[in-house]
């Protein structure tokens, strides 16, 4: 059992009073209809550590649209599939570009950068896929975070998936270009089907926090001891997260919080503080490069005053 984080919830009280009557919180994501309407003044934080302590603040049981935070829990399964073969189709660098980004894809014969950008989600997604009709793979991937987050309520905001589906015509050229060069072995639109619903899981602080715990614990869910993934494959993806996981501001994450991180162009962030704690923001406005404004400064006074920094004071 670890111990305690210490202050846990006066700090994470005290943050929220800090960062609730901020106006300078970037922009709510429009390329996506619906999320669109979100309220950009909501602000959400969870922490939850070892010991089981959870601390919140703000809208902390809100549920938003989780987006690209979904391709953490993507990828877990996807790895726990087909293992290191996972790496034939996806690498594992940063891009330096755009989460939609598709200029790389020409040079390298379809292989996406990495597990985090849009194309390479939607590589790991046709794994998942492979041999399953659309509908049992999202099962899967919606049993799997409810059974992470302890959690059977969890959805998919089936408006947030026509919405994208209507509009996603980036992805859907990231996909089909993909398939030109044979990385994509099922039927483009069955991919698609399945990445637009799970980017459009709904979920709250509490919720995400929750199901990362493995992450933050060397693979285990620290209140049962189940083990989701080995040690190895734990610590793995996290590194996966602090190098890509913002796209091209992952630089900029790491130097100022210095901890594996996922964002979602919904305003959430998921980052993990191994062997301490598990923790997800959630503040819509967003930077230039699709990461929540609020979110990270909210990350960066916590791991400061925490002291979690993975690379120390
Ligand atoms: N950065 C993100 O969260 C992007 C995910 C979104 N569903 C998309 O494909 O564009």
């Amino acid at each position: 059992m670890s111990i305690a984080l210490p202050c846990l919830q006066e700090t994470v009280s005290e943050i929220t009073e800090e960062l609730r009557g901020r106006t300078d919180r970037g922009e709510v994501a429009t390329y996506i209809p619906e999320l669109a309407r979100v309220d950009s003044a909501s602000f959400g934080i969870a922490v939850v550590d070892g010991s089981g302590q959870v601390a919140v603040g703000g809208d902390a049981d809100v549920p938003f649209s989780i987006q690209s935070i979904s391709k953490v829990f993507t990828l877990t399964l996807a790895l726990g599939m087909a293992g290191d073969r996972l790496w034939q189709r996806v690498g594992r660098e940063p891009s330096g570009s755009r989460f939609n980004s598709i200029i790389q894809l020409e040079n390298e014969r379809g292989i996406p950068r990495n597990p985090f950008i849009n194309a390479g989600a939607i590589a790991v997604t046709d794994l998942i896929l492979s041999g399953h009709q659309p509908r049992e793979a999202l099962g899967e991937i919606l049993r799997f975070m409810q059974f992470l987050a302890d959690d059977p309520t969890i959805k998919i905001d089936a408006a947030v998936a026509a919405s994208e589906l209507r509009t996603g015509h980036r992805n859907s050229a990231l996909a089909h270009y993909m398939k030109s060069f044979g990385v994509l072995d099922n039927p483009v639109d069955h991919t698609l089907g399945v990445y637009f619903h799970h980017c459009a899981i709904a979920m709250s602080c509490r919720q995400l926090a929750m199901a990362s715990r493995f992450l933050a614990h060397l693979g285990r869910n620290p209140a049962t001891g189940f083990s989701v993934v080995q040690p190895e494959r734990a610590r793995r993806i996290n590194a996966v997260m602090l190098t890509c996981g913002h796209y091209d501001g992952s630089g900029d994450f790491a130097y100022r919080v210095g901890l594996p991180g996922k964002s979602g162009v919904g305003g959430g962030i998921l980052a993990i503080a191994p062997g301490k704690a598990s923790i997800t923001v959630w503040s819509p406005g967003l930077d230039e490069s699709g990461n929540s404004r609020l979110g990270r400064i909210a990350l960066e006074m916590l791991a400061k005053r925490l002291d979690l920094s993975i690379f120390g004071v």
